[in-house]
């Protein structure tokens, strides 16, 4: 969550007369990137790539966490990233979310557009939604406050405590609620969520955004089997909307959900393919999968 989102929740606890709850977030520091600042543009996809990255290279006190790494996302796909501790999936994230700049490489979102010029705040703005692992949600508001909330960064009315929504807005939120199993749950606080739900939740809150890209890091950590298979599901109707980049250790998930996993091993492409052709593949068997 950033800031800006911190603030304008804050004042709406306020409004409801609830002091914000500290701590209201989970994630460690590593928090959602909302707070879209302006109308995105049309991404270029003539190529057929949303999301590009070419040899990109970082190194932390002169340690490669990332090392020549070159991928790419098809418009709509669902990539799953998979590959043992330290391998770099969180430091690529961070890449491309600019949180973190590369020491060299390219990154692009579409044949056009420059990710390494702009900043975190406008990476999100350019419609690259994403999810830490653990939820990020106003505890004390609603389900129903808590996606309006996204929505009212997203209209750039941070300052003012009231605004009214558009049919338009209404139905997208109401789709949202849909999508993500939360629409009985409209008026409950977000707070007596489940764990699963928290983390549809948020998820919801990016979806108002209607973001391009998602990043979700490890998204079913934690949750049922029940949940999981939903969030499954969620995915499976999420891919090709958006296109989706899901880091996972989960297997079973990842089997449910995949068409193409690449496999990150000391900050580089290791092996892509099906979950089946990777899982065969000795490389992959020896650093990640064990024998
Ligand atoms: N800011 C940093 N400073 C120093 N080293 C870092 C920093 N960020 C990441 N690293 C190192 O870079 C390597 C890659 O880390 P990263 O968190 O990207 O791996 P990961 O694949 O996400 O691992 P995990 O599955 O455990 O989350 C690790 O060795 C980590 O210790």
């Amino acid at each position: 969550m950033t800031p800006d989102l911190m603030e304008e929740g804050a004042r709406r606890l306020e409004s409801h007369g609830l002091a914000p709850t500290a701590g209201q977030t989970e994630s460690g520091g590593r928090n959602a990137s909302y707070g879209r600042v302006h109308t995105p543009g049309e991404v270029d996809v003539t190529h057929g790539r949303i999301l590009y990255l070419e040899d990109v290279n970082v190194s932390f006190d002169g340690f490669k966490a990332i090392n020549g790494l070159s991928l790419d996302i098809a418009p709509g796909e669902l990539r799953c990233i998979i590959g043992p501790n330290g391998a770099g999936k969180t430091t690529m994230m961070d890449i491309i979310t600019g949180k973190t700049k590369p020491d060299s490489g390219q990154v692009f979102f579409g044949s056009t557009i420059d990710l390494l010029r702009y900043r975190e705040a406008e990476i999100a703005a350019l419609g690259i939604g994403r999810k830490f692992q653990k939820p990020t949600v106003f505890e004390q508001l609603s389900v129903f406050e808590n996606l309006e909330l996204a929505l009212a960064t997203d209209k750039g009315v941070r300052r003012s405590m009231v605004f009214a929504l558009t049919g338009e807005e209404k139905d997208r939120l109401s789709e949202v609620l849909l999508t993500i199993h939360l629409a009985d749950s409209a008026a409950r606080p977000a707070g007596l969520l489940s764990h699963g739900q928290k983390q549809w939740l948020e998820i919801g809150m990016l979806l108002m955004q209607e973001p391009k890209l998602l990043l979700l890091d490890e998204p079913v950590a934690g949750m049922t089997d029940e949940e999981t298979e939903r969030t499954a599901q969620l995915f499976l109707t999420l891919k090709g909307k958006h296109s989706l980049m899901v880091v996972e250790h989960d297997m079973s998930f990842i089997r449910t959900i995949s068409e193409k996993v690449t496999v990150l091993c000391e900050g580089s492409v290791l092996a892509e393919g099906t979950l089946d052709e990777v899982q065969a593949d000795e490389r992959v068997i020896e650093v990640y999968l064990g024998r």
